[in-house]
């Protein structure tokens, strides 16, 4: 069924809406993955190198919503790359589509039920750091969750100890050691000249910045702002996923009412693209690494 229960902001899902969605793929593909990959507006092609792919359209997946943006395939695809065994998804869901956070954040929880251990989030976001430039591949190193401070909070509603605890601890939220692999992966790639680190602050569109919020975000301590990535991530963190995100500056936020510049999709599409391939690199070294280094770990 599709039809999921949300009171207020209140998001509830009941368990047996994951189970089911959960048991259907497994039903489906012999897959089981250990790493999911999120592909932001215009990556989906970080799907792109994995093998023995296997793809899901969102409309035919139980539960599932379906993208309404462009540059979001609306896709789940499982694959291989370098031995391990990965599902990527082709488009994530935003707030800003109609979306309540229970179902924006719906795939991430039946991941972790899959057996999914480590989530890779990507996505576009315009540059509020002086120093980024377009097409700045910034790690993520923390957060802050604007529409959370409003209510709007993926975790609001009876809370399910299956997943994890009343109170999660989010200081932690972005893995240490993936953020430590990025920068050596970027090194041994050659393309650590455009990898930065910082903050991400979620908004939830869908228009672009004011200049006044802009500059508002900016003394907050946020180096780029986007409207998805933080929903995904805070659940994530609760069920017990180790996290890394990846964030593509596809255009620098104005801060100045003297700037002619004016922000679009198309642009952020076009960066995306522009980029695709090195991420899909970066992104491959990732996927093999962080299971290894999930497997010595443990
Ligand atoms: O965060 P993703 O979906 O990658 O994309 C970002 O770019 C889109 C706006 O151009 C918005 O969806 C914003 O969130
Ligand atoms: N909110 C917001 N989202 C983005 N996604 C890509 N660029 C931007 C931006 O400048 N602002």
């Amino acid at each position: 069924s599709r039809t999921m229960h949300c009171k207020g902001n209140s998001c509830s899902c009941s368990f047996e809406d994951y189970k089911l969605t959960t048991q259907w793929l497994l039903n489906h593909t012999s897959h089981r993955p250990k790493v999911a990959v999120i592909c932001g507006s215009g990556l989906g092609l970080l799907a792109d190198g994995a093998a023995n792919k296997q793809t899901f359209r969102y409309q035919d997946i139980p539960n599932f919503p379906v993208s309404t943006v462009a540059g979001h395939e609306g896709c789940l695809v499982f694959g291989t790359i370098e031995g391990t065994s990965c599902v990527f998804m082709q488009g994530h869901f935003h707030l800003y589509e109609g979306y309540s956070l229970c179902q924006v954040t719906l795939p991430v929880r039946i991941f972790k039920l899959m057996g999914v251990e480590s989530l890779l989030v990507t996505n576009a976001s315009g540059g509020i750091c002086p120093d980024f430039k377009v097409g700045d591949i910034m790690i993520i190193k923390d957060h802050i969750n604007l529409p959370g401070f409003a209510g709007q909070h993926p975790l609001c509603g009876p809370n399910d100890e299956r997943f994890g605890i009343r109170f999660p601890c989010m200081s932690d939220a972005y893995s240490k050691d993936l953020r430590r692999l990025v920068l050596e992966a970027g090194l041994e790639l050659g393309c650590n000249d455009f990898i930065r680190e910082g903050v991400y602050c979620m908004v939830s569109g869908p228009n672009f910045e004011t200049i006044a919020e802009a500059r508002m975000l900016r003394i907050l301590g946020c180096d780029s702002v986007g409207m998805s990535t933080v929903p995904e991530v805070t659940v994530a963190k609760h069920c017990g996923l180790r996290v890394l995100g990846l964030s593509l500056i596809t255009n620098k936020v104005s801060l100045d009412y003297s700037r002619e510049e004016k922000v679009n999709h198309e642009e952020v599409l076009q960066i995306s693209k522009m980029r695709a391939e090195v991420l899909q690199k970066l992104v491959a070294t990732m996927i093999s690494r962080c299971q290894q280094q999930s497997i010595n770990t443990h």
